[in-house]
């Protein structure tokens, strides 16, 4: 895997580490919507660590690997060329030359990235590589969201939350995005995907220190509302408030 700098990415504050919020989750529950909003009211930046999995992913899919073959797709691994945008404003990824950012959204690599998750030197290098972007980012914030930042990527940050929804209501919210997608299979998915990450990771559960939100009965406003609280009560206890 090589990575390059994401050049819209543009540094706010250049001095100081940026404070990270680590926000986990399970498939569906509003992870990357939800953080990205938090992002853009604070001012920090935002990363999807699943994109990079997803990548990986359609990046196997082009060369023609089964994701379910560990060893061919650390093959294809290293010749993996990814980048991301930090921005909540701009946001891309890029594998090589070509921008993948609604590819990696596609139903196929949906369902064969629970594959390449499961290879063990991959987490290792993405881990490492989502540490580097934060740190090099020149921002004072990064909202950085997955399985398990919370527990793995960044297991002391400052504010750490697992968002839940109750599994039908997660499974009714990515139904009513997939709109010419049968509602039953769009639902099947989502737990198998689950179902299968779970054995890797475990975001089902919060890690001693980390603080639920569960929209199961907020709307997506009261969700952002809720997440920025703990963040306000969570720091504001750190910074003696
Ligand atoms: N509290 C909420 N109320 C209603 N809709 C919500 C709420 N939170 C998120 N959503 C919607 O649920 C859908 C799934 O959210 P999102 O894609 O952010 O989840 P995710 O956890 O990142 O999913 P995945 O892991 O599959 O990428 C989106 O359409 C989002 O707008
Ligand atoms: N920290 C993470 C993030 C993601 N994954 C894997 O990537 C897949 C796609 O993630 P989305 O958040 O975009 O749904 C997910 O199903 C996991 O297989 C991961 O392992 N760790």
């Amino acid at each position: 895997m090589t990575e390059s700098t994401p050049a819209a990415t543009t540094p706010a504050v250049a001095e100081s580490t940026p404070v990270v919020i680590a926000l986990d989750g399970p498939a569906g529950s509003g992870k990357s919507s939800v953080s990205k909003a938090t992002a853009g009211r604070l001012g920090y930046g935002f990363l999807d660590t699943g994109a990079a999995y997803r990548a990986l992913a359609w990046h196997a899919l082009e060369h023609g690997v089964d994701t379910s073959d560990s060893t061919a797709v650390l093959e294809v691994f290293g010749d993996f060329h990814y980048a991301i945008s930090l921005d909540t404003d701009d946001r891309w990824v890029r594998v090589g030359d070509v921008d993948v950012t609604t590819a990696i959204r596609e139903p196929r690599v949906t369902d064969a990235v629970s594959g390449v998750a499961r290879v063990a030197p991959v987490r290792k290098a993405v881990n490492e590589l989502f540490r580097r972007l934060v740190a090099s980012s020149g921002l004072r914030g990064v909202v950085v969201e997955g399985r398990d930042i919370t527990t793995v990527v960044y297991p002391d940050a400052p504010v750490r939350i697992l968002l839940t929804a109750a599994p039908e209501v997660r499974a009714a919210r990515r139904s009513k995005e997939l709109t010419n997608q049968d509602a039953a299979k769009v639902a099947a998915a989502l737990h198998k995907r689950d179902a299968a990450d779970s054995t890797v990771v475990d975001f089902l559960t919060a890690a001693p220190g980390v603080q639920v939100v569960d929209s199961t009965h907020l709307d997506f406003e009261q969700t952002v509302d809720a997440v920025l609280s703990v963040v306000d009560s969570t720091m504001g206890a750190r910074d003696g408030r």
